[in-house]
This record gives structure tokens, sequence and C-alpha cells, in this order.
């Protein structure tokens, strides 16, 4: 029976490549930022984000991460400004997070590893949809935002209180009125690359626009991550923990900051 594709020694990061190619290619995230390295561009916008809480649908357990959806028919969750020229629309927003707080986040920080990171997925609408999108080198523009211990975070705790209706794969429950913005540091300055998902397919369509200032998330908050699953109900219990890619080589590619 062919695996698909998850975060083990048989089937994790390090087999990718052997069903999708591009996981060698020249715009792979994620990547270790090295701040000292980025190059300050005034040219840059800060970000306009404008979230509408009654677009957010449901949260999902899809066996790789926890995922919350939202209605992206109109405009009313989006992006723009920025680094990125148009407007982009909220699809999903979703968590990378490891087996302890000493490890998690999918970009490093010279190195530093956070025990968690958001990713807030949003798709041009120069095109018609987000599949279209997702395979065009200017189709996603995914905001990530670094999770670090400190106080308990009592926004994050309203997707937690979720987790037990979801544990295991498949398992969806409708989760309505959440304001992914409540979610987002108080500075939004930012550094952003040319990069790609970081699961299969991998495709090298996504601007990445990763936060400088992390929101806090405490212990307590991260061990309940831990209590999700990788399996479905009936299967062996696998808890979904380490579920991201290390950073991938730079291979040319300039980070930029919006900020000094
Ligand atoms: N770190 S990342 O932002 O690259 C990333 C992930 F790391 C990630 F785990 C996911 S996931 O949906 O949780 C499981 C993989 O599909 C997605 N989900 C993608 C997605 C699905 C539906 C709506 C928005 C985003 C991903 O599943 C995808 C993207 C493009 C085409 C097919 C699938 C994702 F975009
Ligand atoms: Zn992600």
């Amino acid at each position: 029976v062919t695996m698909s594709w998850g975060y083990k020694p048989n089937n994790g990061p390090q087999k990718w490549v052997e069903n999708f190619p591009i996981a060698d290619g020249v715009r792979q995230s994620p990547i270790d930022i090295v701040p000292g390295q980025a190059s300050y561009d005034a040219g840059l916008k800060p970000l306009t984000l404008k979230y509408d809480p009654s677009t957010c649908l449901d949260i999902l357990n899809n066996g790789h991460s926890v995922q919350v959806t939202f209605a992206d028919d109109t405009d009313s969750s989006s992006l723009t400004d920025g680094p990125i020229s148009g407007l982009y629309r909220l699809k999903q927003f979703h968590f990378h997070w490891g087996a302890s707080d000493s490890k998690g986040s999918e970009h490093t920080v010279a190195g530093t590893k956070y025990p968690a990171e958001l990713h807030l997925v949003h798709w041009n609408t120069k095109y018609t949809s987000f599949s279209e999108a997702a395979s065009k080198p200017d189709g996603l523009a995914v905001v990530g935002v670094f999770l670090k211990i400190g106080g308990e975070n009592p926004n994050l705790q309203k997707l937690l209180d979720a987790f037990d209706t979801i544990k295991s794969k498949g398992k969806q429950t409708s989760f309505e009125n959440f304001d992914p913005s409540t979610l987002l540091p108080g500075c939004l300055d930012y550094w952003t690359y040319d990069g790609s998902l970081t699961t299969p397919p991998l495709y090298e369509s996504v601007t990445w626009i990763v936060c400088k200032e992390p929101i806090s998330t405490s212990s307590a908050q991260m061990a309940k991550f831990r209590t999700l699953l990788f399996s479905a109900d009936g299967a062996a219990q696998d808890c979904m923990v380490d579920n991201y890619r290390p950073p991938q080589p730079l291979k040319g590619r300039t980070v930029r900051a919006s900020f000094k």
C-alpha cells in the first residue's frame, strides 16, 4: 500500500523529493532567516490585513495539521499592501509544532526554533480560484507568526477548546465568528522572500511574509496541540507532533526586511 506523505522517517521531508521533485527546487520553504543578512527595503509597505470573523467556517484535523477554513467567495477577509500587489483572499490558517517546546516552527531565526508557527494562507484574486492560484509564482501569500512560550493566550484558547472534537484525522466541526487578527502580534514588522508551500505539493507559489514579533502561548497550551492525532479513529494512536519541514537552502535568494 503506498504511503502518503507525512513527517516520519519513512514518509517525511527527506523522502518527499521521491514523489515531489520540486522539493529540491530553487525557491523552497521554510528557510533560516538571518536578520543581519536581510536587506531593509524602504519600499515595502506595512501589511494591511482585514479579516471578517463571519467568513470563518470550520476547524478540521486534516491528518497533517489543524486548519481553520474561511469562506473566500468575497473580498471580506483579505491581505493587501506589504510586499504584494493586488488583493489576496484568506483561505485557511493552520499551525506547525513540535514534540517539545524546544522545536516546532518551520522558519528559524538565526537558527532559533520556536515551539510553533501559525500560517495564514491567502490566494491572489487575479486568479479565479484558490486551486488555480496555488501553482502560480505569484499565486499565494502566507503570513507566518511565531509562537513563543509566555503567558497563556486567551485567543488561542478558543481554538484549543475545539480540539477534543477533532482529535483524529478527518474530524471537522463548525467554528464560527473567529477573528484571526486576534492571533497577530501587535507589531507587524516582517521579513519577506519568495518561497514555496512547506508540504506537498511544495508549489513554488508563495510570497512568504514572516512577522518578526512572536505571539505568546503557554506550555499547557502547547501540550494541547500535542493531543491531536495524525491517525484516524480506530487506528493506532499517533500523536500529531513535529509536523514541520526543516529549513531549506536559500539558493541565492534575498530576504528583505520591512524594518530597520
Ligand atoms: N505551510 S503551508 O502554508 O505551505 C501549508 C501546510 F504546511 C499545510 F500543512 C497545509 S495543510 O492543508 O494543513 C496539509 C497539506 O495540504 C497547507 N494547506 C494547503 C492549502 C489547502 C487548502 C487551502 C489552502 C491551503 C495545501 O493543502 C495545498 C495548497 C495548494 C494546493 C493543494 C493543497 C499549506 F498551505
Ligand atoms: Zn504551514
